[in-house]
């Protein structure tokens, strides 16, 4: 459903910088696929333009064929809010709405009318993450993973073709870590939601399906799960190792 081909990305600036290198992959419907890299490598960048945010500087992205970044302004919004879904470390959500209204936010933007339509998506979304009690809290009476729940929700409540999270629980401590990957997984597992999620985190990328590994803006190597996620695991780190750099991702902890 995606397909990367020779994409690159250069900077311009007083120094052009070169962040992107011929990168090419593809990601299959369904499929919950890992970025993984020491920091400065591109993983951002990469990200930004598969989701449009950014364009690259030669190579192209096709989601189900169509080339987004050929469209125009108007087009490519309609395109975003349909078919993408957005998980980042720093989600903003509007602190003057409720859980509720911040999770039907993008059927609104996208000009759904039906109020019953939409209460009846939001209650089967916040069954799934666990949110049912929450829905008429302002999101600053919310603890971090709470917080994080409702940003996915928002983020799945159009049923986007594509998920892209960026550190997604970076802010989070382990048992809200372990809750938010609980959900992104049974998303992909249930619904079938294809996700690719950057991560420094070993633990955290062992949940997906396949991680590709980014050194200095090129394509370093990619694993796949199999069915052992210990193992997995265990794999992850080693590649990480051989990648060097920011040793964050080498954690000793054991799966929980
Ligand atoms: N707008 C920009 N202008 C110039 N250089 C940039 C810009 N954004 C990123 N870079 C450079 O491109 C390289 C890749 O950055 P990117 O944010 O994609 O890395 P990353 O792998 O996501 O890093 P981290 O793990 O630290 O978030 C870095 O060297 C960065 O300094």
């Amino acid at each position: 459903m995606l397909t990367v081909t020779n994409v690159s990305k250069t900077y311009s600036g007083k120094v052009a910088y070169r962040a992107l290198e011929d990168v090419s992959f593809d990601v299959a419907k369904g499929e919950y696929v890992g970025i993984m890299g020491p920091s400065g490598s591109g993983k951002t960048t990469l990200l930004n333009i598969i989701s449009t945010i950014d364009a690259p500087t030669s190579g192209q992205v096709l989601l189900d064929g169509k080339s987004p970044h050929q469209l125009k302004e108007q087009e490519l919004s309609t395109f975003r809010s349909s078919n993408l879904g957005f998980v980042f470390q720093d989600f903003q959500l509007l602190d003057t709405l409720t859980v509720a209204e911040n999770i039907v936010l993008p059927l609104t933007l996208a000009g759904e009318t039906s109020i019953s339509g939409m209460q009846e998506k939001v209650k089967s979304i916040a069954e799934k993450l666990h949110l049912n009690d929450l829905l008429d809290k302002r999101t600053y009476e919310l603890s971090g993973g709470q917080f994080q729940r409702t940003a996915i929700g928002r983020a799945l409540i159009h049923k986007p073709k594509l998920v892209l999270a960026d550190e997604p629980t970076g802010n989070l401590d382990s048992k809200a870590t372990g809750d938010v990957m609980e959900l992104l997984h049974k998303m992909n597992k249930e619904e079938g939601t294809t996700l690719l999620m950057v991560t420094h985190d070993a633990v955290v990328a062992s949940y997906c399906d396949r991680i590709l590994f980014i050194k200095d803006g090129k394509l370093f190597n990619e694993i796949y799960k199999g069915d052992n996620r210990e193992s997995f695991y265990q794999n992850i780190v080693q590649v990480l190792s051989l990648l060097g750099g920011d040793n964050r991702d080498l954690s000793s902890v054991r799966l929980p």
